[in-house]
């Protein structure tokens, strides 16, 4: 039997996650900031998640949420301390492109309008929805017609906000965004989207399924921009490296939502919602929004600092530790480099190596990291390094 799988092979076959570390069968050790494409932001095995999960394990594995069960309703206290704020509602699946799913759902029962809008370089996810508000044309065409109507504007121009009118369902924004290039969005285009939106009737839905969850700095990256969404949805370091995801909608939303609207088999089950009691506690004992924003400022410092004179370096940038070195060249060179340096990074659109690192990086793998970077720079260059 084969596996099919769309990601390239990275040539590692890894037996073992602990922390910021994962080791090869050669017994190799690699700082991984790749993270699982960012998964494993509070770390590999986090001993909270474990703890919760194993105790889940011999308890009761599946029950769907038409049955009541304790570890809910203390998933339900631990997270409504980090609740987007005025979101009073969760609603639980399992990856991020389900979340997405749902608010463009949400998003056409509660207006009553079929328009979606997006940005240029947006990832929101590979099923039909979310791949129609997708900006990358090699993952959409072969699949069209997906759903309609799109339309994609210039992120971060204010400008193109009077493209928006009242046909619009909802805007999909990442915060930061993160396949597309690790570009944060600007606070007074975020400030213009909100105005501009709310005069219309447009929902807002921010997508922080990478952003969210502390890896900015911030609980929830929207927060850095003063503004409140209508819905987001957050996913891959909810669960501490269970699959598992959720959109939060306020009360307003909520109400008009009812039986039959959406369904899953999985979201929801006991294990997620043990997994991610575990994580909003980790998130709040260890104060890792806190650690993330200090962090990344030390690490893209070091990492500007370090690549102050390759030419190649268009521009070292990210929010909290979601952090990119944008190249005039592509990157997938110094991704190998790093590699082979003991670094797992990934490559965000075309000429980005995007650093997704758990929270408990210290300053020793920061520096491993940036001269592991200054030598895949360098032979991205053509420099020989030793
Ligand atoms: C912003 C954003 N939305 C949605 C998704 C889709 O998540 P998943 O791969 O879990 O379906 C991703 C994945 O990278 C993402 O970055």
């Amino acid at each position: 039997m084969k596996l099919i799988t769309f990601y390239g092979s990275r040539g590692l076959r890894i037996v073992k996650g602990e922390n910021q570390y994962v080791w090869d069968d050669k017994g190799r050790r690699y700082l991984d900031l790749h993270a699982g494409h960012g998964v494993a932001f509070l770390g590999h095995r986090n001993p909270k998640v474990v703890e919760y999960l194993k105790r889940q394990l011999d308890t009761i594995i599946t029950l769907t949420t038409a049955f009541d069960i304790d570890i809910r309703d203390e998933m339900l206290k631990e997270i409504d301390d980090l609740k987007p704020e005025g979101m009073d509602n969760i609603f639980l699946l399992n990856s991020g492109t389900e979340a997405v799913e749902l608010a463009m759902k949400i998003a056409r029962k509660i207006t009553g309008r079929k328009k979606f809008i997006a940005f240029k370089n947006s990832f929101h996810g590979r099923t039909m929805g979310s791949l129609s508000i997708t900006w990358n044309k090699k993952y959409r065409e072969p699949f069209e017609p997906l759903i309609s109507p799109i339309e994609f504007l210039e992120f971060n121009q204010i400008d193109e906000l009077k493209k928006l009118d009242d046909s619009v369902a909802a805007v999909i924004l990442e915060p930061v965004q993160g396949e597309g290039g690790v570009i944060p969005a600007k606070p007074e285009f975020v400030k213009a989207l909100r105005e501009e939106t709310e005069r219309r009737g447009i929902l807002l839905v921010s997508d922080e399924v990478q952003a969210g969850f502390g890896r900015t700095g911030k609980v929830w990256a929207y927060q850095h921009y003063g503004i409140r969404p209508d819905i987001l949805t957050a996913g891959k370091a909810i669960g501490g490296g269970f699959p598992v995801s959720a959109v939060f909608v306020p009360d307003s939303i909520a109400e008009k939502l009812g039986e039959g609207d959406h369904g899953t088999t999985y979201g929801g089950n006991p294990m997620a919602a043990a997994a991610v009691t575990a994580a909003s506690r980790v998130l709040k004992e260890d104060k890792v929004p806190e650690q993330a924003k200090v962090k990344g400022e030390t690490f893209m410092k070091m990492l500007r600092d370090a690549l102050v004179d390759f030419k190649s370096v268009r521009e070292v940038r990210g929010l909290g530790l979601m952090i990119g070195v944008d190249l005039r060249l592509n990157p997938g060179t110094a991704i190998k480099v790093l590699q082979d340096n003991g670094v797992l990074s990934l490559k965000a659109g075309v000429s980005t190596i995007r650093f997704l690192s758990p929270y408990m990086i210290t300053n020793q793998d920061m520096e491993l990291a940036v001269d592991a970077t200054r030598k895949g720079v360098a032979e991205t260059e053509g420099k020989k390094t030793s």
